[in-house]
């Protein structure tokens, strides 16, 4: 059963989360829950290193690992900075900076071995990042990538995002907008369709919660999979935000107000599939 919003064709059955808990206990065993964390697991902050996912979402997280095949973050967080969130919970593997990294269970870090020269790079843009942008712009700098912020000054926005892209442009790097951020990369291919491409190759149903436009690829490469294979059961699901909610919302099949929520959301499909 592919996901049931087709881009602009009404669907021909009402789709409700009620219906697609069901379809999903019928195939559990086959199923893997994808997660964002920023927005989705855990509210927004305007100091990144103070977030932290709400503890109804991580009980339930933790609830449904046993039940389903394979529970996946994607994030552009570290894997250090996910695990350090989230802790080693058996059954969780973490994709960390959009797939560069990733540990399956518990297990050590993986490094894309394409981006790694890429790594001196991303420390000299930090260092020029903090020096040249205005004060109230806020450098985050995770190693293979630098997130430029502008949540805590938002006029900011279009003067971190001309500096920004001119120098991804004179340093070949790629741009990933997202909200009140500019995140500058390595140009190597990975995104999250491209985790989430690889990981439901076996599976026969998938979730994905996200909240940001770095999240619609990944409810395009479910889609995909739905296409190509008539049983597979995929569902997305937008955390509204006033940022780019609108967009997101535009592209799932069904949203959720928030991550707090998500906490409740994910109690009860708990329940549904144990
Ligand atoms: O892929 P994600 O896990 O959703 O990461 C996307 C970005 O999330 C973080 O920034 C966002 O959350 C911050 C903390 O709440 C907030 O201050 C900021 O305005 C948001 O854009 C993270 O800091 C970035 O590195 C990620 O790219």
């Amino acid at each position: 059963m592919p996901p049931l919003n087709l881009g602009k064709q009404p669907p021909k059955t009402p789709f409700t989360a009620d219906l697609a808990w069901q379809a999903t206990a019928a195939r559990a065993a086959g199923t893997v829950l994808f997660f964002d964390f920023d927005g989705t697991l855990a509210p927004v902050r305007d100091d990144p290193t103070s977030v932290h996912p709400t503890p109804r979402v991580l009980t339930a997280i933790e609830a449904l690992a046993p039940v389903v095949r394979r529970i996946a973050i994607v994030s552009a967080r570290p894997v250090d900075f996910l695990r350090d969130r989230l802790g080693d919970l058996a059954g969780v593997d973490l994709y960390g900076l959009y797939g560069l990294e990733h540990s399956h269970s518990g297990g050590e870090t993986v490094t894309e071995p394409a981006a790694l020269p890429w790594v001196p790079t991303m420390a000299d843009l930090a260092d020029e990042a903090r020096t040249e942008l205005p004060a109230g712009a806020l450098v985050e700098y995770k190693r293979l990538s630098v997130a430029l912020h502008w949540r805590t000054v938002p006029q900011l926005g279009p003067a971190v995002t001309r500096w920004g892209s001119a120098r991804a442009e004179q340093l070949g790097l790629r741009v990933q907008t997202g909200r009140m951020v500019l995140e500058l990369k390595p140009p190597v291919d990975r995104d999250k369709g491209m985790v989430i491409d690889e990981v439901v190759r076996d599976a026969e149903a998938a979730w994905y919660f996200g909240d940001d436009v770095s999240d619609i690829k990944a409810f395009t490469a479910l889609r995909a999979r739905a296409a190509a294979e008539p049983h597979f059961f995929g569902v997305c699901v937008a955390v509204a935000n006033p940022e780019t909610g609108e967009e997101v919302a535009a592209a799932a099949d069904l949203t959720i107000d928030s991550p707090a929520d998500l906490g409740d959301f994910l109690t009860d499909a708990a329940r549904r599939l144990a």
